[in-house]
Formats: structure tokens, sequence, C-alpha cells
């Protein structure tokens, strides 16, 4: 079989294609992939070093008014367009599978109008605006949250999730626990602000760590991201906080195997990028949400208020968040054991394990039950 995989900008669309990419190639003996990305946006750093065959074309984002840059935009977007024909005749695969970015735009829809198979993959409850556009000329349309299949054609989306790493389903509770050196008696918070960090939750989770340093009942994982990390020590050192020896507190710039402390955690305290999420929702572990209020057209809250509603975490909004409200919220949460039983309940009824067999199966059903026209 012959994929051809776009998608780009930002890890959040680039991964998803990474692990549809590695399932089709798990599942079938024979398929050759071509990714099409641009040269700015990090899937030419990370593509090309997975070992997969790249190419690039031009294309830039929308603008919304009228202007030189408007003018250029268009012209850039018809070279993309010359580009993405050029890849399509020459390669000419048995499907194409967008997950997103302006790159996948000018390659999709042209595969789409030469009669190629096409399937799109949305993470955000609210879709991109790409996706959005490209949804009407397209096949097939997998989806995380449920929310999202209204802004698509009825018979054309269908919810599988979003592919996790295969370890984050593998490691269990025990063996995080005893990795992370941490003790099985207490409940454990884990805290991070997305794969950069997150300064407001830095910033507030200082009264937590303050309240539960010699808890016997919580203890808490913090990570900062990389550059919070010695703006949050310093914090902590001049509110005379000593987390070396307190035994329970654990700071962290980041986590390379962020599986051991998911297995671990009983709560989190986070951001609202739909990766996370879904890998909260399969490790059954409730939030506390606080969505990144700068993510394009404010998707994170988006996807938070739909995990909200659905009883599997509070939100709140970055402007109102600080020590006193995130303490208030830990400690409501870590008095009522039997809500977090259900919320925990409700994550585990979300979670999608089987969200890369059933995005494989739309591919490859798509591929067999189509032919080509060009
Ligand atoms: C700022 C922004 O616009 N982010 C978007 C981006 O998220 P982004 O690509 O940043 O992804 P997420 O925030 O959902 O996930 C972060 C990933 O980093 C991992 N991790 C994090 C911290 C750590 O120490 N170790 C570690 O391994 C997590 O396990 C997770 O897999 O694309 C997503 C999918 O389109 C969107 O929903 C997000 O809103």
């Amino acid at each position: 079989m012959r994929v051809l995989v776009t998608g780009g900008g930002t890890g959040g669309h680039v991964y998803p294609a990474i692990s549809i990419i590695r399932g089709l190639q798990k599942k079938l003996s024979q398929v050759e992939v071509l990714y099409v990305g641009t040269r700015r946006g990090l899937e030419a750093d990370i593509v090309p070093k997975e070992g997969i065959p790249f190419r690039t074309i031009t294309v830039t984002g929308l603008e919304r008014k009228l202007s030189w840059r408007a003018v250029t935009t268009v012209c850039k977007g018809i070279t993309g367009m010359v580009q993405a024909r050029q890849l399509l005749k020459q390669f000419r695969p048995d499907v194409v599978i967008g997950t997103g970015g302006y790159v996948s735009g000018p390659v999709v829809l042209l595969a789409a109008l030469m009669g190629y198979p096409t399937l799109l993959h949305e993470q955000n409850a609210l879709p991109g605006l790409t996706n959005r556009w490209l949804a009407r000329f397209v096949d097939v349309i997998c989806v995380t949250f449920p929310d999202s299949l209204a802004y698509f054609p009825e018979k054309k989306g269908r919810v599988t999730g979003l592919p996790v790493r295969p370890e984050i389903l593998r490691v269990t509770r025990d063996e995080g626990i005893k990795k992370l050196g941490l003790d099985f008696r207490k409940k454990t918070l884990l805290a991070l602000g997305g794969s950069r960090g997150a300064r407001s939750i830095n910033r507030a989770m200082l009264s937590v760590v303050q309240k539960y340093l010699a808890s016997e009942a919580l203890q808490i994982i913090h990570v900062t991201g990389r550059d919070g990390y010695q703006e949050t020590m310093a914090g902590l050192e001049r509110l005379g906080i000593d987390v070396v020896n307190s035994g329970n507190i654990t700071i962290k710039p980041y986590l390379y195997h962020i599986e051991y402390a998911l297995a671990a955690a009983d709560l989190v305290v986070a951001r609202a990028g739909a990766a996370f999420l879904a890998e909260m929702m399969i490790k059954g572990i409730p939030g506390i949400l606080i969505p990144y209020p700068y993510a394009a057209e404010n998707h994170q809250e988006f996807n938070a208020r739909s995990l909200e509603r659905q009883g599997a975490a509070v939100v709140i909004p970055d402007v109102e968040l600080n020590g006193q409200r995130l303490l208030a919220t830990v400690e409501n949460l870590m008095a009522d054991q039997e809500r977090l039983r259900r919320m925990s309940e409700r994550c585990r009824q979300l979670g999608k394990p089987g969200a890369l067999e059933d995005i494989v199966n739309a591919v490859m059903e798509l591929a067999g039950g189509k032919s080509k026209r060009e």
C-alpha cells in the first residue's frame, strides 16, 4: 500500500501522523510512505530523523486581511498546489492522510480533487481551520472528541480518539510508583503545563507544594518545563520551602519517561492539549485543567470544557488562576475521594486505547474500497 501523509507546523499535528505511519507499518508487510511537510515546520526536523521519506512544499498560513502579504500568501499557495500536484502524480498513493496544519490544505485538497481516497485526523474538540475547510472534500474524518463531529458532514465523521504511545498503555501503577521512588500508601498529584511548561501553573503550584510539603496523604510531582525550572526553584527558596529534604515533593524540568508519572498519578493539574488529555483519559486520571489561553482560536478551552461536561475534569480559566484558587480546588477534590473515584471512572470510559487500531482500519478500508482516477 502507498500512503501519502501530510500535517505539520507543531508537534500536535506531527506526532499523531507518525503514530499512524508506525501503526500501518506494523500491520502491513508492504507499505510505502511519503510524508509531505514544509521546510519550516517541526516536521522537517522530526520526520527525517524517524527514517520516514520526507518532501517539502511551499505554503504559509491564511491571511485574514487584504494586504501585500496576503497577495504573497496567495502566490505561495498556488506554488504549493502545483508542487502538491506533482508529488501526488509521482507517488500515486492508495490513500492520503492529513492530520492538520496549513501544509495539509493544498495536499489533501488536490488529492481529493484528483480522486485519491482521503482521510483526516482531528485532534481537538474545536477542529482546526484547515480541517474544517477540507472537510467537504474528503472521504473520512477521524475525530478525538465527539464534540467536533458537529463541525463535519454527518456521514464522514467517526470517533476514534487520538493514538497514545504504547508504553503509556503498558506501565502499571506499581511500576510507576517504584520507578519514581514514591510512597505506595499516598495519593499522587502530577502537575505540568504541556511540553514547554506553564508559568502561571508553576506560580500557583508554589502554594500547593507549600501546603502538602509534609503530607501523609498526598505526594507531588511538579514538572516545570525547562524554561520554568530556575524560577520555580527560586520561588520555593524565597518561601523557605525545602523540597529536597521533604521527601514528598519531586520537581523536574521535563519528564522523558512520562509513562511512569502517568501510571502513578491519581490527579493532574495541567493545560488542555489534546495529546495529554488522551493520555489522562486512558490512564483514568481526573484533571484540574487550566487551558492555555493563547492556543489557536482558544481551542484548549473547548477540549477542557468537553471533559468537564462529561464529569472527567474541572476547569480553572488561566485569568482566574492563583495559588489560593488552585489549592482550594485540590483540597476540595482530595476531601471527596468518592467524587475523585467517579471522575476517574468517567475518564476510563472516555479513553480510547484502540484509537490507533481504529484509524489504521479506517485507512485500510478506504484504500481498499476506492480506486484511483489518475
Ligand atoms: C500550545 C498548543 O497550542 N498546544 C497544542 C499542541 O499540543 P502539544 O503538541 O504541545 O501536545 P500536548 O500539550 O497535548 O501534549 C504534550 C505531550 O508532551 C508529553 N510530555 C509533556 C511534558 C513532559 O515532561 N514530558 C512529556 O513527555 C505529554 O505526555 C504529551 O504527549 O497540539 C495539540 C493537538 O493539536 C493541541 O491540542 C494543543 O493545544
